[in-house]
């Protein structure tokens, strides 16, 4: 199991599992308390989640203000571009992403850290994406950024995603910056 810190964010660690194959198929461990803290990945986590989406879905960018959550996210069917945003406030990479394709074929995951906005595209006809978080979903204090947002000038693979509602209308980072957590601040 190695741990790729070198993300350019403090805190969003890529994971690239152990895989073990044999003529039956494959086993790996996708969570483990112990080998994550050693890794730098030092959290507990309280809900799971697991969404499906059609080739071409954008979901995000979403983080919630007030429990922020930090996640773990995988891909097990498909192949998606999975993005971290620092929104903290006076952080020295306010503002920077970082992007990984995390895949059913090459089993990484993404650690995003409280105070990181999420979203990602899907790059497959299908993707199931599973994710830990370590807060329960508070949609009162949810916030989505709008995903094409030129300040932030994501590399997205995509040009016209399918968006939900709330993702269409979602305004600019800079919109939203009186709510934004604040770098040193609540465990952002
Ligand atoms: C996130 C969530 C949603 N829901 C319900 C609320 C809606 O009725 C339905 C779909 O929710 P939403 O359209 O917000 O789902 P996504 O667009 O996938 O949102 C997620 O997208 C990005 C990628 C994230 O990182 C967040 O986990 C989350 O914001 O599921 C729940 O009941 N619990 C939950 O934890």
């Amino acid at each position: 199991m190695k741990f790729h810190r070198d993300t350019g964010l403090e805190g969003v660690v890529r994971v690239e599992p152990r895989v073990f194959r044999d003529s039956r198929g494959f086993f790996l461990e996708t969570w483990h308390r112990e080998k994550f803290r050693q890794g730098g990945i030092d959290v507990d986590f309280v809900q799971d989640n697991h969404s499906r989406s059609v080739g071409g879905t954008l979901r995000g960018l979403h983080a919630q203000l007030a429990n922020p959550q930090g996640k773990l996210v995988r891909a097990v069917e498909g192949a998606i571009w999975d993005v971290a945003v620092d929104i903290r406030r006076g952080s020295p990479t306010f503002g920077r992403w970082y992007g990984a394709e995390l895949s059913a074929g090459n089993f990484h995951q993404v650690y995003i850290p409280p105070g990181y906005a999420h979203g990602f595209c899907v790059l497959s006809d299908m993707a199931q994406v599973e994710y830990k978080c370590t807060a329960f979903y508070d949609p009162a204090s949810e916030i989505a950024i709008r995903w094409d947002d030129p300040e932030l000038a994501i590399h997205w693979p995509l040009r016209e995603p399918l968006l939900s509602a709330k993702d269409g209308a979602a305004p600019g980072l800079a919109e939203l910056m009186e709510r934004l957590p604040v770098y040193g601040e609540g465990g952002a």
